[in-house]
């Protein structure tokens, strides 16, 4: 049967990250991708213009007919909001035999808030115990360990920082230091580093929902966290390479850039 991913995350009207950027990526990779809407955003190539988010009842009742009737091999979340939805969440992915990918969405790369700073205690005490792997960026790293991450030579004590509020992996995303694009992986035992060039391409919206989401394809298919990770960083890698624009702004990267070949 195909594998089956569940991605719970907010929906970009703009369609190049957010909910429609997990489904394009899960269509890319081959497995049947679903989803649970947890807030739905006016947003475009220039910034996120409103946010309106759902209630937990609605949240929790899409993620029970998803789960109770056709399954799921994996799970990742994005947008989360608020507190509320956050904790809800946290618990509903504590209750399925599955892996998670979490990636800890705070703010658009337009520098609009996707998460109540209120939130911040509940992803560190609820959300990132229940990851198999955590995918912050930079910004996230900070605002949810206070860790700084100004070189490559500060990426393993911002993973020892995250690791320690108890998701099974983290993968640190440096793709916004200068240089090429490195990200750390790690469970506190084994490291891996991902490098790949750095590409000049201005139109990257949506890179860091394509990555968790190329994650978790990879794990539903089976695949380890190390081989999902490389795999994903692949896709992603080709995907930044792609990239084009759309609208004044910042353009989405190309999802379809391995079905077209
Ligand atoms: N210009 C680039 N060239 C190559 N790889 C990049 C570039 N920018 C980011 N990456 C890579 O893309 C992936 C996503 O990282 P990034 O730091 O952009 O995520 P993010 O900030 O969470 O994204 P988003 O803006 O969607 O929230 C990482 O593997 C990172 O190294
Ligand atoms: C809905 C949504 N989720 C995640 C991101 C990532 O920045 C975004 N821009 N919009």
């Amino acid at each position: 049967m195909i594998p089956r991913v569940l991605t719970v995350a907010g929906s970009d009207s703009g369609g190049g990250a957010g909910i429609q950027a997990d489904l394009k990526t899960m269509l890319a990779l081959g497995v049947h991708g679903m989803s649970v809407i947890t807030a739905v955003t006016a947003q475009n190539s220039v910034g996120v213009q409103g946010a309106w988010e759902l209630p937990v009842e609605a949240v929790r009742a899409q993620y029970r007919s998803v789960v109770d009737d056709i399954g799921v091999q994996a799970v990742k979340t994005g947008m989360l909001a608020s507190a509320e939805l956050v904790e809800a969440v946290a618990a509903l992915i504590s209750g399925t035999r599955a892996p998670a990918v979490v990636d800890p969405v705070g703010v658009s790369k337009h520098g609009d808030a996707l998460l109540a700073t209120a939130a911040l205690d509940s992803v560190r005490t609820t959300l990132l115990p229940v990851a198999t792997v955590a995918t912050p960026n930079l910004d996230e790293v900070a605002q949810l360990t206070g860790v700084r991450v100004e070189s490559e030579d500060d990426l393993s004590r911002a993973a020892a920082a995250v690791l320690s509020h108890g998701p099974r992996w983290v993968l640190i995303k440096g793709g916004h230091l200068p240089g090429d694009a490195v990200d750390l992986l790690t469970d506190g035992s084994e490291e891996h580093r991902l490098r790949a060039p750095r590409h000049g391409n201005r139109h990257t919206h949506g890179t860091g929902c394509t990555l968790a989401s190329a994650i978790a394809a990879g794990l539903a298919k089976g695949l380890t966290v190390p081989e999902a990770v490389i795999r994903a960083k692949e896709y992603v890698t080709g995907a930044i390479a792609g990239g084009f624009a759309l609208g004044a702004g910042i353009g989405p990267v190309d999802h379809g850039w391995r079905l077209r070949g």
